[in-house]
C-alpha cells in the first residue's frame, strides 16, 4: 500500500511539527521515528530518554542501529495503516533505510535553507552529531553538502520553504 507520506530532511527542517499538523489534518496517524526509537529503547532497558541523549551517551552507531530497528517494526505496520511519518534527519543515510522508505508511501523532502535551520538548530542545543561544536554554521554547511543530494535523489517530491508556520506547509502539502 502507497498511501503513507514520509518526511526527510535535515535537522530542525520541521519533519517533527509539520508532520503532526499534517497527519491530523489528513485524519490519518503521526508517527515519528525518534520518539518510537525512544519507546523501544525505554521498552529495552527500562529507561526514559530522549532521542538526544541516547545519541549523546551510546554514540551514532548504536543510535543507527536502533533506529534502523525501529524502521523495519515500521514496515510491516504500515503495510495495513496509513500515516504520515516524520523520519529523523539521518534516517535516509542508510541504503537499507532508503529501500525501507520507499516501500512505504510517498516521500517529501522538506528542503530548508542553512541560513534558516542554523538558528533554529542553535535554539535547540547543538546536537551530538555535529562535527564541529565549537561552529555549527562549517558543520551544518559540510552535514548539507552531504545529506542534500540524497534527500533530493530520495524524494517523490521536494517543498522549499523558509519561515512559514507548520500549518501553512501542512496545507501545501495535503492539497498538491
Ligand atoms: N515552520 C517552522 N517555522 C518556524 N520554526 C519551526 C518550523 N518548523 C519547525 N520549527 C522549529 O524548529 C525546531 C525543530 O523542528 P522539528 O519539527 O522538531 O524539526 P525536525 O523534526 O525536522 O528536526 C523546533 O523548535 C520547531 O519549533
Ligand atoms: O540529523 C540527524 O542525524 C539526527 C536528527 C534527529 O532527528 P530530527 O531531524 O527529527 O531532529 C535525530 O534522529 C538524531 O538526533 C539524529
Ligand atoms: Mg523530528
Amino acid at each position: 500500500m502507497h498511501t503513507s507520506l514520509i518526511l526527510i530532511g535535515m535537522k530542525s527542517s520541521g519533519k517533527t511539527s509539520i508532520g503532526q499538523v499534517l497527519a491530523q489534518r489528513m485524519g490519518v496517524a503521526f508517527i515519528d521515528v525518534d520518539q518510537r526509537l525512544e519507546a523501544h529503547y525505554l521498552q529495552a532497558t527500562g529507561t526514559q530518554h530522549t532521542f538526544r541523549q541516547i545519541l549523546a551517551q551510546h554514540g551514532a552507531d548504536y543510535f543507527r542501529a536502533l533506529e534502523q530497528t525501529v524502521l523495519r517494526a515500521l514496515a510491516t505496520e504500515l503495510q495495513t495503516k496509513r500515516a504520515v511519518l516524520a523520519t529523523g534527519g539521518g534516517t535516509v543515510l542508510n541504503a537499507e533505510n532508503r529501500a525501507i522508505l520507499a516501500t512505504m508511501g510517498q516521500v517529501i523532502y522538506l528542503d530548508v535553507a542553512e541560513a534558516v535551520l542554523l538558528p533554529r538548530i542553535i535554539a535547540g542545543g547543538i546536537p551530538a552529531f555535529f562535527p564541529y561544536p565549537d561552529d555549527p554554521e562549517r558543520s551544518l554547511h559540510e552535514l548539507l553538502a552531504t545529506r542534500r543530494p540524497i534527500y533530493l535523489a530520495m524524494a517523490d517530491r521536494v517543498i522549499a520553504y523558509s519561515n512559514e508556520a507548520p500549518e501553512i506547509v501542512a496545507e501545501w502539502i495535503a492539497k498538491a
